[in-house]
């Protein structure tokens, strides 16, 4: 059945294609300096690197350089539209007329919030938070779902070692009730129980179907004339200064579960468990005589003091320096990158001599000129660095920074905890006291004394291939950051891209500064519920849905497909502000320089959520509409509290299988029948999307763009409202 399905496919792609990967996709970026030429960069012309030349990782996720190809002319030109973030935040105050503690049924919300307010409203707030928070462990990353890529060979990578599903061992460990895959006898036992994870026990069902009917002539009243909420400090809710506060307005909480509310009005509210380490944080009585812009190390207990001493051959963080060049002139940055001084030849000025070479065609792009000349300057450090790192030279990081230039802990303070692993080392927190200069705007999570930032160690291994490394740490880095720094034409960046700030060096890794998520990732959260059997309540899981695809569509829009979207890579504010994060597998279908989308081929990403085309031996894909199918997965995964399947593969997995077979004989699949939302008429559309994602044939699955237009989406009320919503 594959054979015919791969002919089936062969036939609707005849376009010859090629392959090309991040490096490749500029040329002379990821080559050492000496043996940069100094000819101009033509992205267009270059010579293609095998992707099997991509480091190995045993375990854990492989970071693989994009593959791109040809334009395969059935794909769509990319519509570039953009959206602004109006409202919600992840510090939204919101007062609530509480009912009496331990009553389970209706609470009511006050909107009356005046700007003095807000800062008593933001105190009261994070003292119940101290309350009310444990410290959760921190979850280890080889309970996770590993990345896969082309490099890895298919048996490798569809093995189920039994620390791959985690999830699914959780599931098993806590409650023998609960099966993880369909499939199995025990699945079988309950099987007839899929339609109980979610249940919708609401009492008051008239209030429900009037919250939830669309259009809700409440919640439009409230979100564009009056202005639902008060802004907060978060930067990506600016616009929110200009909405007018709410008159009085006391509104019934109908629906509560797990902490997520929803109110008559149709709106409603995530609280999503504050990291451990920031209620520890905000415990702990510092000393005020700490040092200026800086936090002072605090003893926060024996699990964290080991933390704070520098043992051999581990990273110094706080005397890392900044990677990143210091503002250099244009004529500088022309030279370097062309070898020719902008004052020679006949005096013709820089610009002209700029387009003599590149001809922007995609402005939109995430990658162009900027990220271009900061490729160049990284590489070129990077390779440096490694060749030190590599030979045990163990030098000290070259001063690349002015001397005025902040150290690392006056902008980014100390280490203060670790928060996740990743396959090349760990992502600490580090927090610095907030001063005046601060204020108002924030680009990462703060509370009142600190400012917080997650700080990613990358650490080659002896057997790194240099290369390959240098290629992995800087497309992550310039990927990242060029996405969340995305302020060409005057526009935003995108408030649900995970903002990375700086890359550094200490004497034997590079590290990665990155916004800090105090809510932590989706995988703990879905781990957290599954434990009380199910998965998130329909309407919060429809909210964070939206805001991943308005995630995934601004990437798509600036030629960047994800390729590993997974619970693992969702981050959140407590109040459900959704970020993106980990671009380290991310694709380039399309540079400023380029009006065509690449098509890539190989296995990319983490195996349940994989579409079903990469596992075709040597089959060219979209990589948005990958993407797209990821979202799907996570989705199912969000409402079930556990994977669909295993792998997309109908060889390797009954459950996907049985999936397939369903779908050909009655297109349905049983399901998506039976998932339960609060009223029939989104469970309807929601069915419709979730067929219409499905699409084993890429041709027929819908885009991200198309997704978001269905009755399904727009009918969904997100804590964030889109330009384009
Ligand atoms: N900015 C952040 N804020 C809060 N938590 C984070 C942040 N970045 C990472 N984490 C936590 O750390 C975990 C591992 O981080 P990350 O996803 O970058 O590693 P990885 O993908 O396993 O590593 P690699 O990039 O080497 O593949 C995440 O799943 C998340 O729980």
């Amino acid at each position: 059945m594959s054979i015919m399905m791969q002919e089936e496919k062969k036939r609707q792609r005849p376009i010859a294609r090629r392959v090309r990967s991040f490096s490749e996709s500029f040329k002379c970026l990821f080559k050492s300096p000496h043996l940069r030429s100094s000819s101009p960069p033509n992205v267009t012309q270059l010579p293609y690197r095998s992707s099997s030349t991509s480091p190995k990782r045993s375990s854990k996720p492989l970071r693989r350089a994009t593959i791109s190809a040809r334009l395969n002319p059935k794909y769509s030109s990319m519509q570039q539209r953009t959206y602004t973030l109006k409202c919600h935040s992840p510090d939204m105050p919101h007062t609530f007329k509480r009912t009496e503690s331990g009553s389970s049924d209706i609470s009511n919300r006050d909107r009356s919030v005046s700007d003095k307010e807000e800062g008593i409203i933001n105190e009261s707030r994070g003292n119940r938070n101290l309350e009310s928070i444990g410290l959760h462990s921190t979850q280890s990353s080889h309970l996770r779902s590993p990345s896969i890529s082309s490099n890895d060979s298919l048996s490798a990578t569809t093995s189920s070692s039994g620390s791959q599903w985690a999830m699914d061992s959780l599931l098993d460990d806590s409650d023998n009730d609960v099966i993880p895959y369909r499939g199995s006898e025990k699945e079988k036992l309950q099987s007839k129980d899929w339609a109980q994870y979610n249940f919708i026990d609401n009492p008051d069902k008239e209030a429900l179907h009037r919250a939830t009917s669309y259009p809700n002539p409440h919640i439009s009243r409230q979100f564009h004339h009056k202005g639902l909420y008060i802004r907060s400090s978060h930067p990506d809710e600016k616009s929110l200064e200009s909405l007018p506060q709410l008159a009085d307005a006391a509104i019934r909480c109908i629906i509560e579960q797990d902490g997520f509310k929803v109110y008559e009005d149709g709106s409603h509210e995530h609280n999503i468990k504050l990291s451990g380490l920031i209620a520890k944080m905000e415990k702990s009585n510092f000393p005020s005589t700490h040092r200026q812009g800086s936090l002072s190390r605090p003893k926060l207990g024996i699990s964290l003091s080991g933390l704070f001493k520098h043992h051999k051959g581990e990273c110094d963080i706080e005397n890392a320096l900044s990677l990143l060049p210091t503002e250099e002139k244009p004529e500088a940055i022309h030279e370097k990158i062309t070898g020719q001084s902008s004052a020679d030849g006949n005096g013709s000025s820089l610009t002209q001599k700029k387009e003599d070479y590149l001809k922007i065609v995609n402005p939109d792009a995430s990658l162009g000129s900027d990220e271009l000349k900061l490729i160049n300057s990284l590489s070129n450090k990077i390779h440096k660095s490694l060749q030190n790192f590599l030979q045990e030279k163990n030098l000290k990081p070259e001063e690349s920074i002015s001397e005025q230039a902040p150290t690392f802990q006056e902008k980014y303070g100390h280490p203060v905890g670790v928060v996740g692993a990743g396959a090349y080392g760990e992502v600490k927190l580090c927090a610095r006291s907030r001063t005046d200069k601060d204020s108002p705007s924030f680009d990462t999570y703060h509370d009142k004394k600190y400012i917080y930032y997650a700080v990613k160690e990358v650490k080659p291994k002896q057997d790194s291939d240099l290369e390959k490394f240098c290629t992995k740490i800087t497309s992550e880095f310039i990927i990242g950051h060029s996405l969340s720094h995305y302020h060409k034409n005057g526009k935003k960046p995108a408030p649900n891209i995970l903002k990375i700030f700086d890359i550094l060096e200490d004497s034997s890794s590079f590290i990665e500064v990155m916004e800090f998520c105090p809510a932590g990732d989706l995988y703990s959260m879905l781990v957290g519920k599954s434990k009380s059997k199910g998965g998130l309540h329909p309407l919060e899981a429809d909210c964070f849905m939206k805001q991943l695809l308005y995630g995934v569509k601004f990437m798509h829009n600036h030629g960047i497909a994800h390729c590993d979207l997974k619970p693992e890579n969702i981050l959140f504010y407590p109040h459900g502000l959704l970020k993106i994060c980990d671009f380290g597998t991310s694709s380039v279908f399309q540079t400023a320089w380029e009006r065509r989308v690449h098509a890539q081929k190989g296995i990319i990403g983490s195996e349940p959520y994989v579409a079903p085309e990469e596992f075709v031996d040597g089959e060219y894909y979209d990589p948005r509409l990958i993407d797209c199918w990821s979202c799907g997965v996570v989705y199912i995964t969000m409402i079930l509290g556990h994977y669909l399947w295993k792998i997309a593969s109908r060889e390797k997995d009954m459950s996907y299988d049985e999936f397939y077979k369903e779908m050909k004989r009655d297109s349905k699949f049983k399901i998506f029948e039976e998932l339960k939302h609060v009223n029939s008429e989104l469970a309807t559309n929601r069915k419709i999307a979730l067929y219409r994602i499905f699409q084993w044939e890429p041709s027929k699955r819908i885009s991200v763009d198309q997704l978001l237009d269905l009755p399904w989406m727009r009918q969904t009320i997100c804590c964030l409202i889109y330009d384009s919503a």
